[in-house]
């Protein structure tokens, strides 16, 4: 496999990773998080960031542990906890001296060639000032109506379409779990992870089912779509544990974590900096 220098980079980073199982935020994984990022953009790296968590940010502001049902409510709440999250983001960032933006993007945003001309330069802007943009879906916007598209099924699929759009090298997407497993390891013992996948086999397709975890939405079957559009764009992507976050520096140095999909292998950029 053919080693492909990385600079640019995509995390995505879920629900899971942010929420701790009682409802609370996971404070010191949101600073390794940070930290993570901050090493690497020191390092030359163009870092984004897509994150989840604004309703289980909005969750744990009120106390509560249960979504509300009706569709308004949880707009609500993501509106509420998109502000909480963005807060603690920008201390924890700012403690690593790395300056944040945010986006709040719906499909049109990145399907329509005007918004998408406007969303993709302000990104580069970023990027080029050495601020991390961090992104999620506009949820309080995000709802089907006249012939728009306005949702994503999950920030999965919204992390692989930025990624693509942006043309980074490689997309990591931290979850709850080590990586893609023949069948889904919460219901079955001897699930086996999956180490490579160059290529997006019916029975790779089958392994994939949908979240067994109170947080998740996507589950496996929304990876694999990001997977797919990584894939079809000749890309990288790594899946793997986000339960310590610095994983990312292990995943950019090459080392193999999780499942990679790709046709190529990862080479650092080279910098004059110790490794990490
Ligand atoms: N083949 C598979 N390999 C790994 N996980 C799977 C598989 N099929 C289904 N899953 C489920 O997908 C879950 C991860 O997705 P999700 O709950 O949406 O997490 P996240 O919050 O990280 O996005 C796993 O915890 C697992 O239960
Ligand atoms: N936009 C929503 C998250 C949607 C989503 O994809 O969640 P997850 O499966 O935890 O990555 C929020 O911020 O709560």
């Amino acid at each position: 496999m053919e080693a492909k220098m990385i600079r640019r980079l995509v995390v995505k980073v879920g629900t899971s990773s942010l929420v701790m199982k009682n409802g609370r935020i996971n404070l010191p994984s949101i600073d390794r998080l940070a930290y993570s990022l901050s090493a690497l953009n020191n390092a030359g790296y163009q870092v984004v960031l897509v994150s989840s968590g604004a309703m289980g940010a909005g969750l744990a502001s009120l106390n509560k542990t249960q979504r509300p049902a009706a569709i308004a409510e949880q707009q609500a709440l993501a509106s509420l906890g998109q502000v909480e999250l963005m807060r603690i983001y920008s201390q924890r960032f700012l403690d690593y001296q790395t300056r944040i933006a945010q986006l709040l993007l719906t499909r049109d945003n990145l399907e329509y060639p005007l918004n998408r001309t406007n969303v993709l330069n302000t990104i580069e802007a970023l990027l080029q000032q050495k601020i991390v943009p961090i992104i999620n879906e506009n949820d309080p916007v995000s709802v089907d109506e006249l012939d728009h598209h306005t949702t994503f099924s999950d920030n999965d699929e919204l992390s692989a379409l930025v990624a693509t759009r942006i043309g980074a090298d490689l997309l990591i997407v931290l979850s709850d779990i080590d990586g893609l497993f023949d069948k889904d390891p919460h219901k079955n013992a001897d699930a086996k992870l999956i180490e490579n996948v160059a290529e997006l086999t019916p029975a790779i397709r089958l392994s994939a089912t949908g979240s067994s975890t109170r947080f998740g939405t996507g589950g496996m079957v929304t990876k694999l779509k990001a997977a797919e559009t990584i894939l079809n764009a000749d890309r990288q992507m790594v899946l793997c544990n986000g339960q310590d976050p610095r994983v990312i520096l292990k995943v950019v140095n090459g080392q193999p974590i999780g499942t990679h999909f790709g046709r190529h292998s990862i080479k650092p950029l080279a910098t004059d900096k110790e490794e990490f």
